[in-house]
């Protein structure tokens, strides 16, 4: 078993949520890649679903799978999302966004009645923090916020080839190491109050379950079974 397996894994426990007649949001990366692969499957066995993407790159595979894909624009409500994360810790804070899609990823998770994280074992930490955490700047904004950002972390502007990584909405993302994360919530509002600050990868209470594969065993967590 490897890293891949696992996703794979973690992937497979929680597309087996998905019922008929659902709209599923789909998420971004590498497991929420291996989600749409068993969606795709699953809907070509009879599965009647519908869904929203949280990037051009998961709309484009789910399409070619054959599965509806609607436009974000015109759907108020999600029944299920799942979607992949970078690190969650045993209180279900998750820290999203080593794909750039947090942005389009909260929306979505916002208008959801239920959001599953899918996840290999490496991305279970004791608290999160360790990762970076991506914020979506607006790029007018972005020496202003740069400036900001730096009395609290070590903010590194995201690069692809040699230019500004742009997400699918045309920002800029800094990855921002804080120097302090002993309290996600108060760092999470903060960062709200910045303008020019249009999202961030902190998910504090969006996420309601997690399946993590670790050496092919798949565990699943609730967030109504937290002490
Ligand atoms: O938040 C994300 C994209 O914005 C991804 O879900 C997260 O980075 C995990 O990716 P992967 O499954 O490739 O490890």
């Amino acid at each position: 078993m490897n890293l891949d397996d696992d996703k794979r894994l973690a992937a497979e426990a929680a597309v087996a949520e998905v019922r008929d007649g659902m709209m599923v949001g789909l998420g971004t990366g590498s497991t929420a890649a291996h989600m749409i692969r068993a969606l795709g499957r699953r809907v070509g066995e009879g599965l009647k679903m519908d869904a929203v993407a949280t990037s051009h790159a998961s709309a484009d595979l789910a399409r070619e799978l054959g599965i509806r894909v609607h436009d974000f624009a015109d759907v108020a409500r999600v029944d299920l999302t799942i979607d992949g994360a970078d690190e969650i810790d045993g209180l279900m804070l998750v820290v999203k966004g080593a794909g750039g899609a947090m942005l389009r990823e909260k929306c979505v998770a916002a208008a959801s009645d239920r959001m599953v994280v899918i996840a290999d074992g490496a991305k279970r930490v004791e608290r999160i923090g360790k990762a970076a955490v991506p914020v979506e700047v607006l790029p007018f904004a972005k020496a202003y916020v740069t400036r900001v950002l730096a009395e609290r972390s070590d903010a590194v502007l995201r690069m692809a080839g040699g230019e500004a990584y742009l997400t699918d909405q045309g920002n800029l993302v800094l990855d921002c190491a804080f120097h302090d994360l002993s309290d996600p919530h108060e760092v999470a509002a903060w960062l709200q109050g910045i303008p020019g600050v249009l999202g961030h990868g902190l998910f504090l209470s969006e996420v309601d379950g997690a399946y993590l594969a670790d050496g092919g065993v798949v565990t699943r967590l609730e967030r109504s079974e937290l002490g």
